[in-house]
């Protein structure tokens, strides 16, 4: 396997509060993995320990054969990993072509006049309504249009993994269609290889090549969406 993220004995804590354990993944290079599992688990947790704004208070991280276990968030976003955290974390009082360029500082250092070239036409060939409501501020727009917003500023940066903290969570039914095609033109047209969390197993199972269930802090069980059943893991989630 062509491993682009691997986590070795993974723990993270909040203080005192030890909230992971020894977490072992890899995350195959063009591939798609959910990381599920119950509230309180530790799902944002890891996301945010692999993108590097969580600590981790043990194990090892490499990331396209470096070890990023001690880099900073913002190297880690240089090196390739975009994020589009839960709650979306969109800057209300700039508009979404402000949103977007923001994106691009991922991009310093990797190469001369990447920033200068400005919002990749893809962007807005993946998600159309943002060209169309891009001078607008990012505070005005509804859920579903600051989950593209966040996903197209993550894009921005050119991320070879782009982790994803339940995208679908409170946005209406035909508007997560919309995003999970968007999702799957990221891994076919721009080869992003995607971890996500996500709460509907069956988007989960439908979108996931690989699933973790995470359980207590722990791995409970990881393999394959294409040979495992989610009947076998649904009592592991919420329902
Ligand atoms: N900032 C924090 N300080 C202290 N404890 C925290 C903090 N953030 C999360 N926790 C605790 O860490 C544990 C894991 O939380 P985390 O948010 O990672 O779980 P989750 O699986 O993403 O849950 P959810 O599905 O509800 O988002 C929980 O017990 C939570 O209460």
């Amino acid at each position: 396997m062509d491993t682009l993220l691997k986590l070795d004995k993974v723990s993270a804590a909040y203080g005192q509060s030890q909230v992971l354990w020894d977490i072992d993944l890899a995350i195959a290079r063009g591939g798609a993995t959910a990381l599920i599992g119950r509230n309180g688990v530790g799902k944002t947790t890891l996301l945010n320990t692999i993108m590097g704004v969580h600590r981790c208070s043990g194990g090892a991280i490499t990331f396209d054969g470096e070890d990023v276990t001690r880099t900073p968030a913002h190297g880690r976003s240089r090196a390739g990993i975009g994020f589009v955290p839960q709650g979306r974390h969109i800057f209300p009082h700039l508009t979404v072509e402000e949103n977007l360029l923001s994106g691009l500082s991922a991009l310093e250092g990797r190469g001369r006049g990447l920033m200068g070239q400005g919002i990749p036409d893809h962007i807005f060939d993946l998600f159309p309504k943002l060209a169309q409501i891009r001078a607008r501020k990012g505070g005005v727009l509804s859920g579903g249009e600051q989950q593209q917003l966040a996903i197209g500023r993550a894009l921005c940066g050119q991320p070879k993994l782009l982790l994803l903290d339940e995208p679908t969570e409170g946005i209406q039914p035909n508007v997560v269609q919309q995003i999970e095609a968007a999702l799957r033109r990221v891994r076919r047209e721009l080869g992003v290889t995607i971890v996500i969390v996500e709460q509907y197993l069956d988007f989960a199972w439908s979108f996931a090549d690989d699933y973790c269930v995470l359980l207590n802090g722990r791995v409970e069980r990881q393999g394959s969406t294409r040979t495992d059943s989610a009947a076998d893991v649904a009592h592991l989630v919420n329902v």
